[in-house]
């Protein structure tokens, strides 16, 4: 196998437990400062989530992993710290997929040293499933293809190396992926934010478009494949993903631009038949009134301000995960793959 660039450039480790306190890089921040939070309770992991200091799907569930075991450190009420990080936010499955697990630890008797070890191993599975996924999901991609993602799912967003952006990491290394195009997602701007920061860490060619440049962009020929991560995927294919991510999927089948969702499994939620049955995270209107904390709508005017929304499962051609890749996803095949 070929050593990919992104196996020896992607150094970003977003999320480190540091013997007895939790450091988070503040996403909300980046990139015109690089600055560490240390988390020294379960409230402040919770608050870091909560505040979006550390976000995407896969690297909250590990963060709150740590948060659980550094209650357990601390003596502190385990139920409550459970629920307390439940709580922070309620879109992405990894979150309560993350809890779930340590509770069943906690449950079959594990010692803070034991549930340490558990946040550890949460941590390494989802680095050696983003590789995987990445050798999977560039494997789908021409050689000379273009790609369109959005949000940010890489070394931030995970354990490292990323979902969709770790398919992309791959398949540049590759020569399959010649043209990177990153959508701003607003009103956060992961993408401009985030996403540029790490292709643009990692040496990777890519340009940055508005969100409305999409169908655009699409229509002139220079992207085959839409990349995208996910936040909860249904037990009908359903995904949730950023805002956005459901029109870009609308374009692409139009354009005949192929649609690919990247996720690790601890994302697949077969307990929710369908993305219709999923919560969909409203976060506070000041998000959209403003840039970067400068208001720059008139005062008095209201917002509405969703940031996931569903794509139904009928738009998509993959879903890529460390288990496997399921093609035109649909209620048997995601059976098949995860049990019912
Ligand atoms: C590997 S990250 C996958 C998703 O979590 C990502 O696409 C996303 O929607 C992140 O949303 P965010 O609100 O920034 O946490």
């Amino acid at each position: 196998m070929t050593q990919t660039p992104s196996a020896t450039h992607d150094t970003i480790r977003a999320v480190q437990w540091r013997g007895d306190h939790l450091c988070l890089l503040d996403q909300r921040l980046l990139p015109a400062e690089e600055r560490w939070i240390e988390c020294r309770d379960t409230a402040q992991v919770t608050a870091a989530i909560r505040d979006l200091a550390v976000r995407g799907a896969p690297a909250i569930g590990i963060a709150a992993a740590w948060g659980v075991a550094m209650a357990a450190r601390q003596q502190a009420p385990l139920d409550d710290a459970l629920a307390m990080l439940r709580a922070a936010r309620p879109t992405a499955v990894n979150l309560m997929w993350a809890l779930d697990r340590m509770k069943k630890r906690i449950a079959a008797g594990a010692d803070a040293e034991a549930l340490l070890r558990e946040a550890q191993a949460i941590q390494d599975e989802d680095l050696a499933a983003n590789r995987r996924m990445g050798e999977l999901g560039a494997g789908l991609i021409a050689p000379g293809s273009g790609v369109l993602t959005h949000c940010n799912t890489g070394s931030l967003a995970t354990a490292g190396f990323g979902t969709a952006l770790g398919v992309i990491r791959a398949g540049v290394a590759a020569d399959r992926i010649v043209r990177v195009y990153a959508g701003e997602t607003r009103p956060w701007l992961q993408g401009a934010r985030l996403t540029m920061w790490e292709l643009v860490r990692d040496g990777i060619p890519a340009q940055l478009i508005a969100d409305s440049a999409a169908s655009h962009l699409m229509k002139s020929g220079a992207v085959q494949w839409v990349i995208v991560g996910a936040d909860r995927i249904a037990a009908n294919g359903d995904v949730a993903n950023k805002i956005g991510t459901y029109q870009l999927a609308i374009a692409a089948k139009y354009h005949g631009v192929k649609l690919m969702v990247v996720a690790p499994s601890s994302t697949i939620d077969m307990a929710t038949a369908t993305g219709e049955e999923i919560e969909i995270e409203l976060r506070d209107a000041t998000e959209l009134l403003g840039i970067a904390g400068r208001r720059t709508v008139v005062e008095g005017a209201q917002a509405w301000n969703p940031v996931f929304d569903v794509t139904p499962a009928e738009l998509i051609d993959a879903i890529v995960t460390e288990r496997g890749v399921i093609e035109r996803p649909s209620v048997l095949a995601m059976q098949a793959m995860f049990g019912s």
